[in-house]
């Protein structure tokens, strides 16, 4: 099943283009990895997907429900679409814990106690019980960014999209993050990120999409454009980006 379908997004900031006319479907359970050089419009396509940026023209659909629609409540969509930065974002005052439930609570109007028990599953999948309590600044940036995806969970969106969330890190601590998505592929969680990770995509990803200047130039499954005939062409770009 098709769960996202974009159509002819454009995007445009001030009289520069961004996004171009671009079309993407991402199927349910699949892992879709946003590869492009810095500017080509990563992070754009992804907020806009998230109704973060509104789209020009075009539709975006997820499971047949037009989300572009400006007449739409973009709160309950949002609800749907969990979004992760590649800067944590994690309030410094609050614990783990209280910063995961700090959304759910607010907006979905949950009390502490009726989130209690998803929450420390969520910690406990994730390897995190230990660190419930600690202050941000107590723990490593990837198990800041770890705690990031499972406030982006707590709010069970049916599609996560991530935000080149591994660039920040220190390299050692760059496998302990994808781990984690590793993990949700394998739980069938729907996924598009845009990343410069280029080993994860080629070995999780259903589908890789080269982004430049707004457009998608080449898109298929990693082995189709990692192997041959393909594959200059494929070293051509990634020269180009990387
Ligand atoms: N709010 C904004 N106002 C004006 N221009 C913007 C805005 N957001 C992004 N841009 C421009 O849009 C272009 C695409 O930016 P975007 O951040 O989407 O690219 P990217 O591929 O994610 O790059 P990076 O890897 O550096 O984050 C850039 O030229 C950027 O300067």
């Amino acid at each position: 099943m098709t769960h996202l379908v974009l159509r002819n997004i454009q995007k445009s900031f001030g009289n520069k283009t961004v996004i171009d006319d671009l079309d993407l479907e991402v199927a349910e359970g699949d892992m879709v990895c946003l590869i492009g050089a810095s500017g080509s419009g990563k992070s754009t396509l992804l907020r806009c997907i998230n109704l973060l940026e509104p789209i020009d023209d075009g539709y975006i659909e997820l499971d047949g429900l037009d989300i572009s629609d400006p007449e739409l409540d973009p709160q309950p969509v949002r609800q749907r679409i969990g979004l992760v930065f590649q800067s944590f974002n994690l309030f410094p005052h609050m614990t783990a814990e209280e910063n995961v439930m700090l959304a759910p609570r607010r907006i979905k109007r949950l009390s502490r106690e009726q989130l209690r028990p998803d929450i420390s599953a969520l910690f406990q999948r994730f390897g995190l019980s230990e660190h419930m309590q600690h202050y941000p600044d107590q723990l490593s940036g990837g198990q800041q960014q770890r705690v990031a995806i499972i406030r982006a969970l707590a709010m069970q969106p049916e599609i996560m999209l991530f935000d080149e969330i591994t660039s920040a890190l220190d390299p050692e601590l760059v496998g302990e993050v994808l781990d984690v998505l590793r993990q949700l592929k394998a739980q069938g969680m729907t996924m598009v990120m845009a990343t410069h990770e280029m080993g994860f995509a080629r070995e999780v990803a259903d589908k890789v999409c080269f982004l430049s200047g707004g457009r998608i130039l080449e898109q298929g499954p990693p082995e189709q454009l990692f192997g041959n005939p393909q594959q200059a062409r494929t070293q051509a770009f990634l020269s180009a980006v990387l």
